[in-house]
């Protein structure tokens, strides 16, 4: 039986024998009971009904996602890194949109996830990730997506094929922000305040100490297109600034959105910006 959001929600009481189990592993006994294997689409709709019928995801969502997928079409990387993976929604979807509708059978998309806890619920739902040789394919993208856990300032050059990437990084997805209303993620977001300026990446501050790292021209290559999330909601003025600041270094515009699950109530944004130099 499907739980309501309203019963999920409702406190435990003594009465309740065993231990609460986090709404990420809900999803994934969902999505391996109701998605059908090797099919992202499939894995992305039971993703849906799973935030809208039980519990709220900070996944792009189905809101934002076909306006990041334009820029896709636009763009068609060969190389995609993102910051901040979760459970994988952005990286099945836009990993199987690359490599499927736009036709690119031979596109890398790395996929940094501070958290070991969320990046192993990802791998399970079907990333591979080479660093720890743990391969789940259930999505069948296991050869195309890795997941890296740690903060992606420091991820990126442990990863075996970072000299391989070194100037062919097309397409960056910055996407970290953290749930703050629980204390587990407030760890995340804790963790996230000891980073500093890595000689390899610009470090930028969100509120609450979201720090974003843009990769410079190590990685990235003149035309790289960074779509960063959550630009109106919660906000990131500070990268907002730095990217609309220098119009030689950057073209940027703000495309317009809704916050995930929530189209008509919440505004959101993506700010995308070509790098120009
Ligand atoms: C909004 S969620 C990502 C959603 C994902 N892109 C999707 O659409 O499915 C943000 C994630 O970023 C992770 N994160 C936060 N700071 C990070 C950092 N410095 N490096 C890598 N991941 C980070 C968090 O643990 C969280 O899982």
């Amino acid at each position: 039986m499907i739980q309501t959001r309203r019963q999920s929600r409702s406190p435990p009481t003594a009465q309740h024998a065993v231990p609460l189990v986090k709404k990420e592993n809900r999803y994934l006994d969902h999505i391996l009971a109701h998605a059908e294997r090797n099919n992202p689409e499939s894995i992305i709709e039971e993703t849906h009904k799973f935030a809208i019928e039980r519990h709220w995801l900070m996944n792009v969502g189905p809101e934002k996602s076909p306006l990041i997928e334009q820029v896709l079409l636009e763009k068609r990387p060969k190389v995609a890194i993102e910051i901040g993976c979760y459970l994988g929604y952005s990286a099945i979807r836009f990993a199987a949109y690359i490599r499927d509708t736009l036709g690119i059978r031979d596109v890398k998309y790395y996929s940094f996830e501070i958290s070991e806890y969320n990046a192993n619920i990802a791998r399970k739902v079907g990333i591979v990730d080479t660093l720890h040789q743990l391969i789940i394919d259930f999505a069948g993208l296991s050869h195309i997506i890795t997941v890296i856990t740690g903060p992606f300032n420091e991820s990126l050059e442990r990863l075996p094929s970072y000299h391989n990437l070194l100037g062919k990084v097309d397409f960056v997805l910055i996407d970290h922000h953290n749930e703050l209303t629980s204390n587990y993620w407030r760890k995340a977001v804790y963790s996230t305040r000891s980073v500093t300026f890595s000689e390899r990446c610009f470090t930028i501050h969100f509120p609450n100490s979201h720090a974003c790292y843009v990769p410079n021209r190590l990685s990235c290559i003149q035309g790289t297109t960074i779509v960063a999330d959550n630009v109106i909601n919660p906000g990131a003025p500070d990268y907002l600034e730095y990217v609309r600041s220098d119009l030689t270094r950057y073209q940027t515009r703000l495309i317009e959105g809704w916050l995930e699950y929530y189209e008509g109530v919440i505004r959101d944004g993506l700010e995308v910006s070509v790098w120009l130099k």
